[in-house]
């Protein structure tokens, strides 16, 4: 389902040497004996999953479908991106079905959110605020602006059926609100973190609310599962990616570029990012996640990649099948000397710009090239994607000895921030 080739990426260690240490480390996720090990529930997921919020999930989407023309996801980090990213990759960025998904609760921007309340009024609004710790800032404070202007503009009790909270099943200043507005609510589970969330409600109820078949995005994850539950190297392509991005650093290559070719990857990119920046990066170690989507980014960054500082390699996904194709057409005149392309399909056109790409970069450039060949951009395809992602990172944190599932960088802002905020 995912091809993964690393021929382009001049390595020179020998993938049978880690799989002694792949071996260890599959049994410390899968048996939950690693760092970290309160957090991998996101592992037996696929097959663990609440079927009964699955379904609640499912029945609330199709009523907030037909209720709301604008529908507010209020969250940040691991709590929006992963739906921001399947809602995107899946529909594209200008999907023409209702209701319009805005994001907010991810920012202090005052002129952001100012235009959201603005945007958002005399159209039918619902709102799903998601936070796992239920006291994350940026969100709490986005939650009360939305929360007063809907109590003004529905009134308390059908402000209340419009409200919807996504956070744990017990703690939090979230789930005390929610239970004393009664709040529909839905559950983030105890053992899986923010960044692993998107297969659980926190991502599943704003994706079936874009309209996507959330039965078809399990069914990938599933597959991925069953596809990658053998530590064998030969036969695991994303414990392969997680070995090969050791050896690229050992290589000296401290920065990943994660490419993708279609702009409606581009949040895909932001999600991974997270991903694989609060697992990896600690204790002094871990690679920088970096993304771009070409051949857009080509006209900006491609300078740099191509004959800048040689510290990064490029993980680029590429996509077999495109959601939709073109054929460009051919003009008489042909004042803008674009015949040539005449006849031809545009994903054609992409995917030549792909592969002479990988040629500058690799050969002329000599920057290494991890490939990842997904079929499509549907919601099976997404599903498989994150999973293969989420057992790499496992994967290659633990092999650098890192406890991928904590994250206790992101407070030391937070401590400033509440300081100079006079927070008691
Ligand atoms: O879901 P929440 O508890 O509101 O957290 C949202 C995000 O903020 C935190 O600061 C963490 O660094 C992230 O891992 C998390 O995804």
């Amino acid at each position: 389902m995912i091809r993964f080739d690393e021929t382009h990426a001049f390595l020179k260690e020998d993938f049978d040497a880690y799989q002694e240490a792949v071996n260890r480390c599959h049994a410390m996720l899968m048996n939950k004996s690693g760092k970290g090990n309160d957090y991998v529930g996101w592992v037996e997921w696929p097959n663990t999953y609440d079927k009964e919020e699955f379904a609640r999930i499912k029945k609330r989407a199709a009523w907030i479908r037909e209720n709301c023309d604008v529908f507010l996801v209020c969250g940040i980090g691991g709590s929006y991106l992963g739906a921001r990213a399947a809602i995107e990759m899946i529909n594209g960025l200008y999907p023409s079905q209702k209701p319009e998904i805005i994001f907010i609760g991810n920012t202090f921007s005052s002129t952001y959110i100012a235009q959201v309340l603005r945007y958002i009024e005399g159209k039918r609004a619902v709102v799903n605020v998601i936070s796992k710790s239920g006291t994350t800032t940026e969100t709490a404070l986005a939650f009360r602006l939305l929360k007063q202007y809907m109590e003004k503009t529905y009134g308390k009790e059908e402000a209340a059926k419009r409200i919807v909270a996504t956070t744990d099943h017990a703690k939090g200043t979230l789930k005390q609100i929610a239970d004393r507005e009664g709040y529909d609510t839905y559950t983030i589970p105890d053992d899986i973190g923010g960044r692993f969330s998107v297969m659980t409600a926190v991502g599943l109820l704003p994706i079936a609310v874009a309209g996507i078949d959330i039965d078809e995005l399990m069914t990938g994850v599933q597959a991925a599962y069953a596809d990658l539950s053998d530590p064998d190297l030969h036969h695991n392509p994303a414990y392969r990616y997680a070995v090969a991005r050791r050896m690229l650093q050992n290589a000296g290559k401290d920065v990943e570029m994660l490419v993708t070719y279609e702009l409606q990857m581009t949040s895909f990119g932001e999600w991974w990012k997270q991903l694989f920046g609060e697992s990896e990066g600690k204790e002094g170690k871990g690679i920088l996640p970096h993304s771009a989507t070409f051949s857009t980014d080509l006209h900006s960054l491609g300078q740099f990649v191509q004959e800048g500082k040689k510290v990064l390699f490029e993980t680029v996904i590429n996509v077999s099948k495109p959601s939709e194709d073109l054929i460009f057409p051919s003009d008489e005149e042909n004042m803008d000397q674009m015949n040539y392309l005449s006849g031809k399909n545009l994903h054609w056109v992409n995917q030549m710009a792909a592969k002479g790409t990988l040629e500058a970069h690799v050969e002329t450039g000599k920057v290494p090239n991890l490939l990842i060949e997904i079929p499509d951009m549907s919601a099976h395809s997404f599903g498989y994607l994150i999973y293969f992602f989420f057992r790499a990172i496992g994967m290659t944190s633990y092999l650098i000895d890192v406890n991928p599932f904590n994250q206790p960088g992101v407070e030391v802002y937070k401590k400033n921030m509440f300081r100079l905020l006079g927070k008691q």
